[in-house]
């Protein structure tokens, strides 16, 4: 052995070491990050291969409810499952999974929900071999829709054109339909082998009584809109977040109760809507939206509930920068954002809103501009489309306005930031999602979508 004090050559000893040790430590990270992934990968397979997969695609959470669900009932009779979202399985997964319960909605004209969209992008455009497969699915919609069921439907088309074989005809829910969802069940103790299902009954409809019913913009060319006060008859406020909704029962529709997005938190010790009034031409009003209102008189007692939207409460976005995207009563959604942003105290909120005229569609104008002078709103952009010469020939919608801001957008998402869009499917949906596409890049706005940074609510 050769032993040197030298404290040069020590010193050059010790530099050689360092360098070998950087030289070698990024593959090595690497390779152990590599490992890892691969180990994980292979764990997700054989869970997925011995048990029961239940994938849900949900817009608005029927869907991922019924899911949840399903996966209990399994566990309860003692079975192995795995609860996911549509596209966190991987081709792989799919490949080695022998059992899989499919929950699907349809949204859009027959499209799948956005959750949905990387599955359908990243597996459902090509083939591949599934003919040790067996699943079930239940199909969510709504008939009055053209595409009754669509991706349902599309879905179960594909798993078959893949060789998977069904364990029961596909079940479809039209409006969650009682004797539907008793089918699911029904199959689904079947599979399960086992009689004692939990109760899957959805929570009780309660008394509520209409507290106060305001008319927002007399004077518009666009149909009337109220905003609308509500409490509970017993004083027992339910507990929500903001994003949920309400269902509410109108009394000549008690099967066909209409959602609500809750434009008020609990702390507000009411529940407010924005409700529009539906104009039908010579036949009259809508028969929900014509009686909660103009019928019904304030005071009276109506049946409602409210429900959990998961996909657009703030879950996981509470310290993000927000930007909230939204048109005509789409501004309920994000109202009930903004007001949960200010209890919290986080002021780094943006808010972009289209109507008819400024003069009067400019619903809760008096609640942004507090906001802004107290801090608590940084950015308010609004588009007028029955005025828009007054603001150039470009601006006419809510997804105009954002060109000229894509340089604040894209600095807004870098540090963050989610994006939060609520209101009209038709026109602002699609078009503020091109333009978004346009200003970060569709693969960005993907990646979003996955990191639950870009949800909608729109109807
Ligand atoms: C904007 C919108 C579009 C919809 N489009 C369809 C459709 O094309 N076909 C259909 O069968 N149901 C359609 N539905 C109904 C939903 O699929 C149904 O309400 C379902 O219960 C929603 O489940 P989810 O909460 O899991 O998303 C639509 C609903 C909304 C709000």
């Amino acid at each position: 052995m050769i032993l040197t004090l030298d404290t040069t050559r020590l010193a050059l000893a010790a530099a050689c070491l360092i360098s070998y040790g950087l030289v070698c430590a990024p593959p090595l990270l690497d390779w152990r990050r590599r490992t890892a992934r691969e180990a994980a990968g292979r764990a997700a397979v054989q869970a997925a291969g011995p048990g029961w997969i239940v994938a849900h695609a949900s817009q608005t959470g029927n869907a991922e409810q019924l899911a949840a669900q399903t996966a209990e009932t399994l566990r309860l009779a003692g079975l192995p499952v795995r609860l996911c979202s549509l596209s966190a399985l991987s081709a792989d997964e799919l490949q080695q999974a022998e059992r899989i319960l499919f929950i699907v909605s349809t949204y859009g004209e027959g499209d799948a929900p956005d959750a949905a969209a990387a599955f359908v992008g990243r597996i459902m455009t090509g083939t591949m071999p599934l003919p040790q497969l067996h699943y079930a699915l239940l199909a969510l919609g709504d008939s009055s829709y053209g595409q009754y069921c669509g991706f349902g439907r599309a879905l179960d088309t594909w798993l078959q054109q893949q060789g998977a074989r069904p364990l029961v005809e596909r079940i479809e829910a039209d409006r969650l339909a009682d004797s539907a969802i008793a089918a699911w069940r029904h199959a689904l103790s079947h599979l399960a082998g086992t009689t004692d299902a939990p109760d899957w009954s959805a929570p009780a409809f309660g008394a509520w009584r209409l507290a106060e019913r305001h008319w927002l913009n007399e004077g518009s060319s666009g149909a009337p809109i109220y905003h609308i006060e509500l409490e509970p008859e017993d004083g027992v406020l339910p507990d929500w977040q903001s994003g949920d909704l309400v269902q509410v029962v109108a009394p000549a529709e008690p099967d066909k109760p209409r959602e609500y997005s809750i434009a008020s938190i609990p702390s507000d010790g009411r529940v407010h809507l924005l409700v529009r009034l539906h104009l039908h031409g010579e036949r009259g009003a809508g028969v929900a939206s014509g009686w909660l209102c103009r019928e019904a008189p304030v005071g009276a007692t109506l049946q409602m509930r409210v429900r959990q939207h998961r996909h657009f409460r703030l879950d996981g976005n509470e310290h993000r920068p927000l930007i909230l995207i939204g048109n005509g009563s789409g501004i309920a959604g994000l109202r009930g954002h903004l007001r949960a942003r200010a209890l919290a105290g986080h002021g780094r909120n943006w808010l972009l809103f289209g109507e008819r005229h400024a003069q009067h569609d400019y619903h809760y104008r008096h609640e942004w501009d507090a906001l802004r002078a107290a801090g608590q709103l940084q950015q308010l952009d609004v588009a007028w489309s029955r005025d828009a010469g007054g603001q150039g020939c470009c601006v006419r919608y809510v997804q105009d306005i954002l060109p000229a801001q894509a340089a604040a957008l894209r600095d807004w998402v870098a540090q963050g930031a989610a994006i939060y869009v609520c209101g009209s499917l038709q026109g602002m949906a699609a078009g503020v999602d091109r333009a978004l596409s346009d200003i970060l890049g569709r693969d960005k706005l993907d990646d979003l979508i996955t990191e639950n940074r870009y949800k909608r609510d729109v109807y």
